[in-house]
């Protein structure tokens, strides 16, 4: 039986760590400021900036949502992103993804600020991370806080065999520099691994992260005994329930540890962009921050 990673806790650990930082800068006169853009009324998205606000407001960073109909211009968007990056109240900014198709993401992406780039989503970030460059930068909030779990539970990446299964920017992507940097052997898996491929890389997998958005797509079958797997997907089922991209009950029994699906990366992903957002401030206005939950 795995021991389960409580996504939950440790979140709530890392946000008390941040409202500590937040004081910190509240005693230096800074108040740590977050703008979230929210285009559309995607059901999931509303519910993820609602939380967003509520914990930032919680830890003492100053939140505002910007809220745009599915069907506002690009040009108004990249207009609202040139005034957020000159507003020196604001030290982080990021846009709620999935944006409406009609938005090129990438440009939106490139208009923010790398330095108020809270979701590490800019190219230039993004270069520095996988040049493992030294000297801070934000790096996207589900990988690094996968990051915070891991060096939480004491599961060291270097030397092991980590398998991540999904390639998108927001997780995959900079999940492979991260470990690579970690030094460990990394593989990337995506929608066009054959079947059989995926399974033997799993079969070998001392650390396994899965980030497809297809329920149960690892089963207990594909792991190795002992496996540590971390679930990002979340999945909505019809009868209203949430599922990760694991098929929990089969892949509990072979795992050493494993996360829940709802309870394990998600909260992290708040926790971490708070923390991401404190740091960001204390860049902005030479503020020096305790190093108590770097661990990247
Ligand atoms: N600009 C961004 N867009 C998106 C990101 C991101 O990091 N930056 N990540 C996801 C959504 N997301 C945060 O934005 C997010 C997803 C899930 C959770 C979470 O706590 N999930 C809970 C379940 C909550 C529920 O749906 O009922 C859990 O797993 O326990 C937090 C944040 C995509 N977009």
């Amino acid at each position: 039986m795995a021991k389960l990673i409580d996504g939950k806790a440790i979140a709530k650990a890392l946000r008390a760590s941040v409202t500590e930082q937040a004081t910190r800068l509240s005693e230096a006169g800074v108040v740590p400021g977050l703008a979230v853009i929210l285009v559309g009324d995607d059901p999931a998205s509303e519910i993820y900036v609602r939380n967003k606000e509520r914990a930032a407001s919680k830890a003492g960073v100053n939140a505002q949502t910007i809220r745009y109909d599915a069907e506002t211009a690009e040009e108004t968007l990249l207009a609202k992103i040139a005034e957020l990056n000159a507003d020196t109240s604001v030290d982080a900014i990021l846009v709620q993804s999935p944006v409406p198709g009609h938005i090129d993401e990438h440009k939106i992406q490139e208009a923010i600020s790398p330095a108020k780039d809270v979701d590490g989503f800019h190219p230039e970030n993004i270069g520095r991370l996988y040049a493992n460059r030294e000297g801070y930068y934000p790096i996207a909030n589900t990988p690094r806080g996968i990051m915070t779990m891991l060096a939480h539970e004491g599961v060291k990446l270097a030397g092991k065999n980590v398998v991540i299964i999904g390639r998108s920017i927001l997780v995959g992507r900079p999940m492979f520099a991260l470990a690579q940097a970690a030094d460990a052997t990394v593989s990337l898996l995506h929608r066009y691994t054959p079947d059989n491929l995926r399974h033997e890389l799993l079969q070998q997998a001392d650390v396994v992260i899965v980030a497809t958005g297809v329920a149960g797509l690892v089963t207990g079958a594909d792991l190795k005994a002992g496996a540590t797997v971390i679930d990002v997907g979340i999945n909505r089922m019809a009868d209203g329930s949430l599922v990760g991209d694991v098929d929990f009950a089969s892949a509990e029994p072979v795992a050493g540890l494993i996360t829940p699906v709802p309870g394990g990366v998600g909260p992290m992903t708040i926790a971490t962009l708070l923390q991401t957002t404190a740091e960001l401030a204390a860049l902005h206005h030479g503020v020096t921050l305790e190093a108590g939950w770097q661990t990247i």
